[in-house]
């Protein structure tokens, strides 16, 4: 094995310091969070209530039950699928093929779990395994991003990410060396961002539904609105698994500590919170108010509109980058580029340039409203991911400039707002 030459990309998210940073504080953040919606205060700022001990964190149990999860989306994500799409191409001129089936995963993990509930599968108990999953899980995204360091150290240079090959140990380790490491032809990365997590959020949320009418009688209307609104997002997600293939996750990205925990441990484990709050502090909520959160919210939008904005944004581009004259984008106004590709100025994206974030914002609200205003913690999702989007806009924003140059400027001239018009 040849040590591979450092690459020259800009270091992100800070370099090495920040980092090592991250490597830390992000498992902890996980693990506070959980701990603080099931404590009777559920403050998000402020010291845990206490710190579990290695025995509340470790148990071979959760480690089984993760294993035979990923085991049966491994096994799901292998059946033949609907369709097998083709990824962007690749340094080396290759493009690679995607098994688009996984809202078939989605479905089958349903009925899977429909039989196994009826047939005594104790699910309600999950939410009582959530804090050693969350460990286990945790434990399995280190081993395997290093695991996925050292295969990269036998990759071509043409399989390397741009950045993630710094040179620096922890650097690489947390934004991955390899682009897309496949072992045949199972592609990692792809699976991993939308199969085990995903669809565990979704099983999740369920269990804590139903761990909650245990405890209650009967689900509260807070806990249905969130399990609907999640498990249309995740539905959605899996209906256009084809989109995510163009996403930087996967073409620019590469595949290490940021994704792997990411996507198996922070995602499910963390994007469940409402729920997990909800379990714990129960919160009236009547049909009025209900209605509002799904459709409007005191003049503001709600996941309605939220989910308009989102798809219209996200459909409006996949069909124009696919097919430019589609009756339904062709009369759209564009902007010419160097590379043969055209930009919109019109439609949902000359409205500002990432309708789409502004609409999955609009959402991530509308589903922390149902559990009221009396604590910040259930708006954590909120905060994180206002950062983690103007941060990826402004990632996605260098990677276009280098690509478009002067026609990016020119659209950045038309459409002067990057996610919410005349504000930011
Ligand atoms: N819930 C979560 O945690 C997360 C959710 N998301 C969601 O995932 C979805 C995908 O997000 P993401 O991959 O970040 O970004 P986008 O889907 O917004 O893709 C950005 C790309 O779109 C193309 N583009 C930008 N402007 C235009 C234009 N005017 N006309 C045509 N093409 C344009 C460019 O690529 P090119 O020109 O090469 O086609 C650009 O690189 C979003 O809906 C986002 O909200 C994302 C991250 C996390
Ligand atoms: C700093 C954190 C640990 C970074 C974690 C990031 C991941 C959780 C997200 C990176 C990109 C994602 C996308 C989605 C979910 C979250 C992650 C995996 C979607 C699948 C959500 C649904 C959308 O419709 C598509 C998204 C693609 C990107």
């Amino acid at each position: 094995m040849t040590p591979h030459k450092a690459s020259q990309t800009p270091l992100e998210f800070g370099g090495p310091l920040g980092v090592t940073a991250m490597l830390f504080l992000l498992p902890a953040t996980m693990f506070h969070l959980i701990l603080a919606a099931r404590s009777g205060p559920a403050r998000l700022l402020g010291p845990p209530a206490y710190l579990p001990g290695l025995e509340e964190l470790w148990s071979p149990r959760a480690l089984l039950l993760l294993f035979i999860w990923i085991g049966l989306q491994v096994a799901l994500y292998l059946l033949p699928a609907r369709k097998v799409a083709e990824g962007l191409e690749l340094k080396d001129k290759s493009r690679l093929r995607y098994p688009i089936n996984g809202f078939q995963a989605l479905v089958l993990t349903a009925l899977l779990m429909g039989l196994g509930v009826t047939a005594g599968l104790p699910l309600g108990s999950l939410p009582e395994m959530l804090l050693p999953l969350a460990f286990v899980t945790t434990l399995t995204s280190f081993i395997c991003s290093l695991l996925l360091y050292v295969k990269a150290l036998a990759a071509p240079v043409s399989a390397l990410a741009p950045g993630g090959n710094s040179g620096n140990f922890i650097y690489d380790f947390f934004l991955g060396r390899e682009l897309n490491p496949r072992l045949g032809s199972f592609d990692l990365k792809y699976f991993c961002e939308l199969r085990p997590g995903l669809i565990g959020w979704v099983f999740i949320n369920l269990a804590l539904l139903m761990q909650e009418a245990e405890l209650r009688g009967s689900p509260s209307l807070a806990m249905w609105l969130v399990n609907g609104f999640q498990l249309l997002y995740v539905a959605d997600a899996l209906w256009y698994e084809e989109s995510v293939l163009t996403t930087m996750d996967i073409i620019h990205d590469g595949f290490g500590f940021m994704l792997a925990f990411g996507d198996l441990a922070w995602l499910p484990f963390t994007y469940s919170l409402q729920a997990q709050f909800l379990l714990y502090h129960p919160q009236p909520l009547g049909l009025p108010m209900a209605l509002l959160i799904c459709l409007l919210k005191d003049q503001s939008p709600g996941f309605a509109i939220g989910y308009y904005i989102f798809r219209g944004a996200n459909t409006q581009k996949n069909t124009f980058r696919k097919n430019p004259s589609d009756p339904s984008v062709a009369g759209l106004e564009t902007i010419p580029t160097a590379t043969g590709r055209q930009l919109l100025v019109s439609g949902w994206w000359g409205m500002v340039r990432h309708p789409n974030y502004l609409g999955d914002l609009i959402m991530a609200l509308a589903w922390s409203l149902p559990c009221g205003v009396s604590h910040l913690l259930p708006y954590f999702y909120v905060l994180y991911f206002t950062v983690l989007l103007v941060h990826r806009e402004a990632r996605d924003e260098q990677q276009c400039l280098r690509k478009y140059g002067r026609a990016w400027q020119r659209y950045c001239e038309r459409v002067p707002y990057r996610i919410i018009p005349y504000l930011y």
